[in-house]
């Protein structure tokens, strides 16, 4: 058996931050780091762009480089398959018990995919999921993406000499992100020009509504601008159908002409080579659950109080394995994103390192404001605060400013004061907006030339 005081899950984004903090701040304390993929995520060149927004890379290295500066840090190569809380052991699947002091669980989450044991059905999620849809696509003359996320949109916009059927259960595109108006922004941009080629390539978009209706892998999630470097195409040309408002009803065995098919429950029958399910996740939470851990039925994820704490002693969780039930501040709520692994799985570490102490310790800042950057459709995006807003009972004001093809500017409004805001293209707006959703100034004097382009409004609040 070995033994660490302190033992964390998971080599992606959250787990990796969390053993860092905890090597910052108890460097004399053993630290054990157990993670399922040979790799580990190390955050690199992270970038401010205002006091809450950030971006960064992440690169892929093997353990024992990633924590070369932390000689308190052990990393394994294994994967936890039972927990016994009550001893504080862990086994592992090589046999191994490993006796944690505290526990972080930060093993992630998978694809939750629509038909999981369809051979034609494919989730996107690590390096080899990405390898594998590359080497479907090159011989596919039409693949079927169901799902209107991040995965979806990016998918759509990467790939190239495919036909690509999208199926949507909303009425417009890329609606886990924007809203309708933005939506139809971006179906412009749909016209691509890809970094690394100078001829643009036209996406001929077609639209149907059905108005009636309303492999589990153990890589860690990718990073940013994960397809970059991929060349993502098939054998055909490019076409995108969006097929709104309905879902996949069944998943049908091929014939001569296609391998699969999908019907859709708007009666369509539509055959493919390949069908992406980027419908969701699912958080990793099966050795801990079984535990005894209280699981979320809203996410399925692992319930965690406002120090990341789960219901069992002295074990936490951060990042995508768990689900935030806490009282949360107004501007802020949960999404399975890498900054706020990144914020978890820091914070998870001052939470172990000081809970139980004399000195009190207060939640961190980064749980005060929601906030994303992000690229879709080739245009830098960032979300901040109640974005879509989110919790405000439809009860706000919209200040829109759009410029057809380079920006996109929503404003969120309740009682004059900003809640959040969509800002697409160059915008330079998200340290005055960011400031004005945490400092909740009534802007009511300034009304609509907020958005005025010829007011430069930041001369107001300097
Ligand atoms: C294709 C794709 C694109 C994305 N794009 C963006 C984006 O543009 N912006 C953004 O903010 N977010 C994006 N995300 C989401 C982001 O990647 C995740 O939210 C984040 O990486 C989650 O980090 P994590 O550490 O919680 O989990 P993971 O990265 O999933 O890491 C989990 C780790 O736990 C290990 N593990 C699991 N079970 C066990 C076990 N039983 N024993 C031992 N180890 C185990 C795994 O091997 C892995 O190392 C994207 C995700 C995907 C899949
Ligand atoms: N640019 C970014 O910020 C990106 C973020 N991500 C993150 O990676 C994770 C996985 O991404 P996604 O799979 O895109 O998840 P997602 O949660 O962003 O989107 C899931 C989509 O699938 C749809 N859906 C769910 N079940 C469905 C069903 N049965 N039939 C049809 N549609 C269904 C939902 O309506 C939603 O549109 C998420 O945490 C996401 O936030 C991924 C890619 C890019």
């Amino acid at each position: 058996m070995v033994e660490a005081t302190f033992v964390v899950i998971g080599g992606g984004i959250a787990g990796v931050s969390c053993a860092e903090g905890i090597a910052f701040l108890a460097p004399e304390e053993p630290v054990i780091l157990i993670s399922a993929s040979p790799t580990v995520k190390k955050v690199t060149n992270v970038r401010n762009l205002t006091k809450m927004l950030s971006r960064f890379d992440v690169e892929e290295q093997p353990g024992r480089k990633v924590f070369e500066s932390c000689p308190n840090v052990t990393v394994v190569h294994d994967t936890v398959t039972h927990l016994d809380h009550e001893n504080n052991n862990l086994t592992l699947s090589s046999g191994a018990v490993v006796k944690y002091g505290k526990l972080c669980v930060c093993t992630g989450a998978r694809p939750k995919l629509i038909a999981p044991d369809n051979p034609h059905v494919l989730g996107i999620r690590d390096t080899d999921s990405v390898v594998e849809f590359q080497r479907r696509l090159s011989s596919s003359r039409r693949v079927v993406v169901v799902g209107n996320g991040g995965i979806a949109t990016e998918l759509v916009h990467e790939t190239s000499n495919v036909q690509i059927v999208w199926v949507i259960k909303d009425k417009h595109i890329s609606a886990t992100f924007v809203d309708p108006g933005a939506a139809e922004f971006f179906q412009e941009k749909l016209i691509k020009k890809k970094d690394d080629d100078d001829s643009p390539v036209v996406k001929r978009m077609k639209f149907s509504v059905d108005r009636g209706a309303t492999s589990v892998s153990s890589g860690a999630a990718l990073g940013p601008d994960w397809h970059a470097n991929v060349r993502l195409s098939g054998l055909s040309t490019d076409d995108v159908t969006v097929e709104k408002c309905c879902e996949v009803s069944h998943v049908h065995e091929g014939d001569d002409e296609w391998p699969v098919y999908v019907e859709l429950t708007n009666g369509k029958r539509v055959g493919c080579d390949l069908i992406v399910s980027a419908t969701g996740v699912q958080p990793n939470v099966e050795p801990f659950g079984a535990a005894g851990a209280r699981i979320a039925d809203v996410d399925g994820g692992l319930i965690v109080d406002w120090a990341m704490r789960t219901t069992l002693p002295n074990i936490y969780a951060a990042g995508d394995v768990c689900s935030a039930d806490w009282q949360k501040a107004p501007h802020w709520f949960q999404m399975r994103l890498w900054t706020q692994a990144r914020h978890m799985g820091t914070y998870a570490a001052k939470a172990m390192v000081y809970d139980n102490q004399s000195e009190p310790f207060l939640q961190d800042f980064a749980f005060e404001l929601f906030t994303h950057v992000t690229k879709l459709f080739g245009m830098k995006v960032v979300l901040l605060g109640l974005f879509n807003g989110q919790t405000l009972n439809d009860e706000y004001e919209i200040l829109l400013r759009m410029t057809r093809g380079q920006e996109y500017v929503k404003l969120i409004l309740k009682n004059g004061r900003l809640q959040g805001a969509v800002l697409i293209g160059d915008t330079d707006l998200e340290e005055m907006c960011e400031n004005l959703i945490l400092n909740q100034l009534d802007l009511t004097p300034f009304g609509e030339d907020l958005l005025n382009p010829d007011i430069d409004i930041e001369d107001y609040f300097d």
